[in-house]
């Protein structure tokens, strides 16, 4: 029997890695996951055990932090980028390096003390080849709700549908975004809090007949706003609030009492594309 060798890379995962700066008693914190992955000609690896190739993951993990101390960290799709073109330029046999980081965010509470703030992550996923560089961002674990203003009606009825058409509901979600930049040129922080501000501000503006309707409409406002992004790719449950039936205990319910359901939960997932934006070239490769 023949085999091959089909395509693999490695790398650390994971990394978690907190810098903070002092200034005073002024503390400012970072605080990241930050996942390096490699790949190129890595066959002698697989086949033989041949490691003349193979930079350790333990080396890509120790260039993690000596890079935060030797050029801080600002913006993280700028970091995931410098790593990712390091591991390129220094290790012949490299052709691609992916540099993914998730950024936490912790509330100030003092000038040196934090708490950590709700769920929500930041991500940048840099890719990087001899051909080019690509950038990524996203958000997750943003979790907004609409009290009014969400409709669902129009649907198509077969032989098991039982949900009611509805022109008054509770619409939620956990947003999962992540963008594809068409340019390298782009000043990162202001840039992710407007993409933020835009999907946040089209979730609350949209009257919304249907939640993929305001995934459009978010992934658009997206577009609107930050012309350097080429498109968007919006992941949205729908979190269900099912009106309680109070009637058996002789109580009406106008639309004030809900229960919040965990699960099953709708999967609302689109992508919004700019026309004519750049080739999507490795950014969503993995
Ligand atoms: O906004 C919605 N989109 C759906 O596709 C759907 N399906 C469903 O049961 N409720 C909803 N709500």
């Amino acid at each position: 029997m023949k085999f091959s060798l089909g395509p693999n890379g490695y790398g650390k995962a994971e990394t978690r890695l907190v810098r903070v700066e002092r200034e005073g008693v002024r503390h400012t914190i970072t605080d990241l996951n930050v996942s390096t992955k490699l790949s190129g000609d890595l066959a002698a690896t697989h086949l033989t055990g041949d490691n003349s190739g193979v930079l350790p993951t333990d080396s890509q993990k120790n260039t993690v932090y000596a890079f935060a101390r030797r050029f801080g960290i600002g913006e993280i799709e700028l970091f995931a980028t410098t790593l990712a073109s390091h591991f390129v330029a220094s290790q012949e046999q490299i052709h691609k390096a992916r540099v993914a980081i998730d950024a936490y965010s912790w509330d100030r509470i003092g000038d040196h003390s934090f708490a950590k703030a709700g769920g929500e992550i930041r991500s940048a996923v840099a890719t990087v080849t001899a051909d080019g560089a690509w950038v990524t961002g996203g958000l997750r674990g943003l979790t907004l709700m609409n009290t009014t203003d969400s409709e669902f009606h129009g649907f198509p009825r077969d032989e098991f549908t039982t949900l009611k058409e509805t022109s008054e509901r509770i619409l939620a979600t956990d947003v999962a975004a992540t963008w594809r930049f068409g340019t390298l040129d782009v000043d990162w922080g202001p840039a992710f809090a407007l993409i933020r501000e835009s999907l946040i501000s089209a979730f609350v503006e949209t009257h919304s007949l249907s939640l993929q309707q305001t995934l459009y409409a978010m992934g658009t406002r997206v577009l609107e706003k930050v012309p350097e992004v080429a498109e968007v790719r919006l992941t949205l449950p729908n979190k269900h609030h099912f009106l309680v039936d109070l009637a058996p205990f002789g109580l009406d319910n106008p639309d004030e009492v809900y229960f919040a359901a965990d699960r099953p939960y709708g999967l609302i997932e689109g992508s919004v594309l700019r026309d004519g934006a750049p080739d999507e070239g490795l950014a969503w490769s993995s």
